[in-house]
């Protein structure tokens, strides 16, 4: 297993297969390279069947044990269900997808060895749903979330982002986990600095607060030194990266985007290496290279000035002008 300096193994790797997607939610980071993304036709900057599959095999070489594929919207790739079934048997699979085409491709999916999946959903009402979204697909996506369960995906996590529109509807999000079966509650931090929103943002320290107060049970998840809170039977988790040195310091998996860039961490695109017509031998060595040069994002490669405020490390700064 490879670690980088500061001790992190890395055991996961975080697969982006395309940055199109039939949604426009208004929070989107596009896996950090911000809002970049394309029409819904395909398109040939991305990697291959066997692109995915080269690199995959590569990185289970290293014992990485675990591979989630996201986008833009995964499922727009018809080469998903042989992307599964060809990835290592040693690697968890799985799909971060807006669950809009699960019906009728959750079952092809689970028989190729999906294992987890985690579907973006924001509120319980249409409109609100919307509003975030620009789609119309509300629907859909409840469907999707069943079609998942049938398919004997349990639990489906529901991905929410909390920022200004949706903050409100945190309560009624948790009373809908405790109440069905099957459900868990992801509740992810809006990223201002890689959307370009900050006036959206929310303290989630207040949300961490009052599920604190609600909470029957706390548990820490190693990964990201996430924290999970089990209020009525219903399980609630919180991503929280932002300015949290701590989640940085617990963060094991290495990323690739869409066209076939290897980087260390979501927040920074100064280290992309392009695995495009490589070789094994050449993708272990830039697998290597990449796990060797990551940091920690908050804490190492940023950290605070005398007033509290974040800045690039200095010795970083150099390496950063260059990219
Ligand atoms: N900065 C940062 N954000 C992350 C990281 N992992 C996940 N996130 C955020 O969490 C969102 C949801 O991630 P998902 O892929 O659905 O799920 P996950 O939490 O990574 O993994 P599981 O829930 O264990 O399946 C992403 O879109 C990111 O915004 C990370 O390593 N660093
Ligand atoms: S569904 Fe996901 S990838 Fe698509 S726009 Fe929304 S956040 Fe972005
Ligand atoms: S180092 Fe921090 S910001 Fe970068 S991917 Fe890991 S957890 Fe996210």
């Amino acid at each position: 297993m490879l670690a980088d300096e500061f001790g992190r193994e890395v055991t996961g790797v975080r697969v982006s297969l395309t940055d199109r997607c039939n949604f426009d939610c208004i929070y989107c980071h596009n896996e950090g390279l911000g809002d970049t993304r394309g029409p819904m036709d395909p398109q040939d900057d991305e990697m291959s069947t066997d692109d995915v599959v080269r690199f995959l095999e590569v990185a289970a070489e290293f014992d990485v044990d675990a591979v989630k594929f996201t986008g833009g919207e995964p499922m727009l790739r018809q080469d998903l269900e042989e992307i599964i079934e060809r990835t290592p048997e040693q690697m968890e699979v799985s799909l971060t997808t807006n669950g809009t085409f699960l019906p009728g491709r959750a079952e092809d999916l689970v028989d190729a060895g999906l294992e987890r999946v985690n579907v973006s959903q924001d509120a319980l009402d249409p409109e609100d749903f919307a509003a975030v979204t620009k789609s119309g697909a509300y629907e859909k996506v409840l469907e999707g979330v069943e079609a998942a369960l049938d398919a004997g995906l349990d639990p489906v996590k529901l991905n929410m982002v909390v920022f200004e529109h949706t903050a409100g509807y945190v309560p009624e999000m948790v009373d809908h986990v405790a109440e069905n079966d099957g459900l868990q509650l992801q509740l992810i931090e809006y990223m201002p600095e890689l959307t370009g929103k900050p006036e959206w943002n929310i303290d989630i320290g207040r949300v961490h607060d009052w599920l604190a107060e609600q909470a029957d049970e706390i548990e820490h998840r190693e990964m990201h030194d996430r924290k999970r809170y089990w209020v009525d039977g219903g399980m609630v988790e919180i991503v929280d990266p932002v300015e949290n040195p701590t989640f940085c310091a617990n963060c094991h998996r290495v990323r690739v985007t869409h066209e076939g860039y290897l980087k260390g961490c979501l927040n920074r695109n100064d280290d992309l290496k392009s695995m495009g017509e490589m070789t094994k031998p050449e993708i272990r060595e830039t697998f290597r290279e990449t796990v060797a040069n990551r940091v920690p994002y908050y804490g190492e490669y940023m950290i605070q000035n005398d007033e509290g405020q974040w800045e690039i490390n200095e010795k970083y700064i150099e390496e950063y002008a260059g990219a």
